[in-house]
């Protein structure tokens, strides 16, 4: 099986995931939550005019006689009025207290423009627009803005839940490192990046090199997704292939055309649950990651992948054969390789802003180029 392009492996991975389940959850329980459906506003927002200071409703010509009452407002009148508050019919403008000074019962200020901080009713959105699209990640905004066109409760689909299996006998979680250890960097880095992409941790769990082993840890734990990191490679040390030749697993891809990251593989367990295999070296493990897991996450949410963002480039971006993912930092001409960008090295990492995608061939300064955004 020969690496498949960058792209058509981020087809293959949203394609290799079912929709989850539909379910319907109150707003406060939807943060994270995939829309189902198009999602309209009930009513209109605002739903009346309003004003949008604290002052006086005003009608007609001042100096305004101030009126108390309750009903329409004559001409000449002016009746305070808060921020938000619905104005008497009659109102034609709103002056804010700044603007206007009472002195004994009358108002007087600048006449105000017609309309002047009057909200029209519908103004944000009118009843049957649609306000959130299917397959919208329902943020804190977006909740916000189903709430106040009425919604109480929403169809959606949860985040995926992940299984994380960690493998790599000669990793240490703790302390500096003697010859033939490693520090485990993926059970720190790996839950939160995941995370922020769009997953659930159910579990993370450190497994032997060992592929009966790695194949037990993956068929416990009720999840959606199973990840690895590490063991990707045909050696004997490398568990991942007998792993998924004992469950019988259907491979979809067996490396991408890709670096660092070229090992990363798909296949899809007898029950249905795709696992994203990724290699071991620490950086690979993140391209690969940030390549894929959104694709993965959008064929369960019934979502739709962010394009990568559009950035121009001030250095020169060399690259090899395939997609090259380069940390980088912004600067004011542009965006420039992070450096120390090893495969096995993660400072460069650490200091990126963005990940440039560069296509085979390399990007020349002053080039747009394709850039995902930090979430490591
Ligand atoms: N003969 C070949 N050897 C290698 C090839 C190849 O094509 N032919 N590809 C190289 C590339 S590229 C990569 S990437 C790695 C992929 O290796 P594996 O997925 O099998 O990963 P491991 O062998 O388990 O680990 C590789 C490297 O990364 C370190 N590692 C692993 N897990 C962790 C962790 N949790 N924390 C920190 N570091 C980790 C591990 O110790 C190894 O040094 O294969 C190349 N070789
Ligand atoms: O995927 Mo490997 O990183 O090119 O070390």
């Amino acid at each position: 099986m020969s690496d498949v392009p960058w792209g058509e492996a981020r087809r293959l991975a949203r394609a290799a995931v079912a929709p989850g389940e539909l379910i319907t959850v109150r707003l406060g329980e939807a943060l994270g939550c995939t829309a189902a459906d198009d999602l309209l506003a009930l009513g209109p927002v605002p739903h009346a005019v309003t004003s949008a200071m604290d002052g006086w409703a005003v009608a007609g010509a001042g100096p305004w006689l101030v009126d108390e009452s309750d009903g329409p407002l004559e001409p000449g009148r002016a009746r305070a009025i808060v921020t938000g508050g619905v104005p008497p019919e009659g109102t034609a403008a709103v002056l804010p207290t700044e603007r206007g000074e009472v002195s004994g019962d009358r108002l007087h200020g600048e006449a105000p423009p017609p309309g002047w901080h009057l909200r029209p009713a519908g103004e944000e959105a009118a009843p049957g627009d649609v306000i959130v699209t299917a397959g919208s990640v329902l943020t804190p905004a977006r909740l916000a803005v189903l709430a106040t066109t009425g919604h109480d409760q929403v169809a959606v689909r949860r985040a995926p839940l992940v299984h994380l299996l960690v493998t790599g006998d000669e990793l240490v979680a703790s302390g500096v490192p003697q010859p033939g250890q490693v520090r485990d960097v993926m059970t720190p880095m790996l839950p939160p990046l995941l995370t922020a992409l769009g997953v659930r941790i159910a579990h993370v769990d450190r497994v032997p090199d060992d592929p009966r082993a790695v194949a037990r840890a993956a068929e416990a734990g009720d999840v959606d997704l199973v990840i690895s990191a590490g063991g990707t490679g045909r050696s004997s040390a490398d568990p991942i292939d007998g792993a998924w030749a004992a469950l019988d697993a259907d491979v979809r891809f067996r490396g991408v055309d890709m670096r660092p990251g070229h090992p990363v593989s798909l296949a899809v367990l007898p029950d249905g649950r795709p696992w994203l295999a990724l290699p071991g070296n620490p950086l690979a493990a993140v391209m690969t990651t940030l390549s894929l897991v959104p694709a993965l996450v959008a064929g369960h949410t019934g979502g739709v992948p962010a394009d990568p963002a559009i950035a121009i480039a001030a250095a020169t971006f060399a690259g090899r054969a395939g997609t090259t993912l380069v940390p980088a930092i912004h600067t004011p001409a542009g965006v420039v390789p992070a450096g120390t960008s090893r495969p096995h090295m993660l400072r460069g990492l650490a200091d990126a802003e963005v990940v440039a995608i560069v296509p085979d061939g390399g990007i020349e300064p002053g080039s747009p180029v394709g850039v995902l955004p930090r979430v490591w």
